[in-house]
């Protein structure tokens, strides 16, 4: 099964079948029980380069832990559970995957969520500081706008920020543009690149269709149309889902994509670039997303922004007074006046 199904499935997603030694990686996932993380753990569990899987929750994690452990795949799965269990979750891991915190219901907006999940997020980064402080972090929670700069002042805070390390995970917003451009032009999405820039939120989300891979000639109306759907996208799946959360599947793909990107880095591949919200300086924006070239250490070099269409700017500019308030709700969390 493993070499007939899974090895294939993996090589197809990733190009690679199997590791060793150094090359193969400790992944803590926190929030591991839930909608995201179980399917997120289970795409872990089948990643060759994943050596040790350790599951954190507040809840469920032996369970989810036994049922993946049948998985007929060399990596190790052991579950963490408690508070009193975060330091020995993250200890030692070399990527930390944070989808814990709460989702969205309907009406609500990703700011909603700041009172709970930015208490969460300083927790588990003030352990990461303290257990695991060279491991990548790549956190899932919203408001991803807000809650990377708590991350990013409680490592400073610590004397252990390195901002090559600690990622808001974006991808998502890359995946459904590759698949709303490849809808349209009736092409497989594996064939389609775009950039997303900007944040995870709302107007703060920038498909850079001028970038596009293959080039689109969608008329005004058709990328008006398409940036309105993507920056919207999070709550369709909300709505759609009628108060049992927000996207699960489709963001547990795109976790499991980028993880795969910063293992590639971490195992010295060439040319590993992917989307996701920094710390970086992008007109008066102290976190910004923008196409990350990844290594042995995390961000070897952000691309940056590059050359923007009118329309882009536009929309670049929109968005860049949004991120500095979410920025300073961050900020001013971690460092009240
Ligand atoms: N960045 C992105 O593109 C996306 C982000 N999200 C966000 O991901 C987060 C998780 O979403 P779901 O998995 O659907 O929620 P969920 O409620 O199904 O799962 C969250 C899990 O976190 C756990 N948890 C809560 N507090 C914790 C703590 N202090 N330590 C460890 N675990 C803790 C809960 O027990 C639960 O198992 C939400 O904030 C959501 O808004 C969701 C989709 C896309
Ligand atoms: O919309 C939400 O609340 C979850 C999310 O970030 C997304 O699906 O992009």
């Amino acid at each position: 099964m493993y070499s007939q199904v899974i090895k294939p499935f993996i090589q197809s997603y990733n190009g690679f079948a199997s590791c060793e030694g150094e090359e193969c990686f400790k992944v803590t996932i926190a929030g591991a029980s839930g909608g995201i993380g179980q399917p997120l753990s289970m795409l872990m569990k089948m990643n060759p380069f994943v050596k040790e899987l350790s599951l954190f929750d507040l809840q469920h994690t032996p369970g989810v832990a036994v049922d993946l452990s049948h998985i007929e795949t060399p990596c190790k799965v052991k579950a963490f559970m408690g508070a009193d269990q975060r330091r020995e979750a993250l200890k030692d891991a070399n990527i930390i995957i944070v989808s814990a915190g709460v989702p969205r219901k309907p009406g609500m907006t990703r700011d909603d969520l700041f009172n709970v999940n930015a208490y969460i997020i300083k927790d588990l980064a003030e352990a990461a500081a303290e257990v695991a402080p060279n491991a990548l972090i790549a956190i899932i929670t919203n408001p991803v706008n807000s809650v990377i700069p708590v991350a990013c002042e409680v490592m400073k805070k610590a004397n252990k920020f390195d901002p090559r390390r600690i990622f808001g995970v974006t991808t998502l917003d890359i995946v459904r543009t590759n698949t709303f451009v490849a809808e349209a032009l009736k092409i497989d999405p594996k064939e389609v690149n775009v950039p997303v820039i900007g944040g995870h939120a709302g107007d703060t989300i920038v498909p850079l269709f001028s970038r596009s891979k293959p080039h689109v000639s969608f008329s005004d109306e058709q990328i008006i149309a398409m940036t309105k759907r993507i920056q919207n996208a999070g709550t369709e799946v909300v709505e759609a889902k009628a108060g049992a959360g927000s996207a699960t599947l489709s963001m547990a793909y795109s976790a499991a994509r980028f993880a795969n990107a910063l293992m590639r880095g971490l195992r010295g591949e060439q040319n590993v670039i992917e989307c996701a919200y920094v710390a970086s300086d992008y007109g008066g924006a102290s976190y910004f997303a923008t196409p990350l070239l990844l290594g042995k250490d995390g961000i070897k070099e952000n691309l940056g922004v590059g050359e923007l269409n009118d329309f882009e700017k536009k929309l670049v500019e929109t968005a860049i007074p949004i991120l500095i308030e979410n920025i300073k709700t961050g900020v001013d969390f971690v460092n009240p006046k």
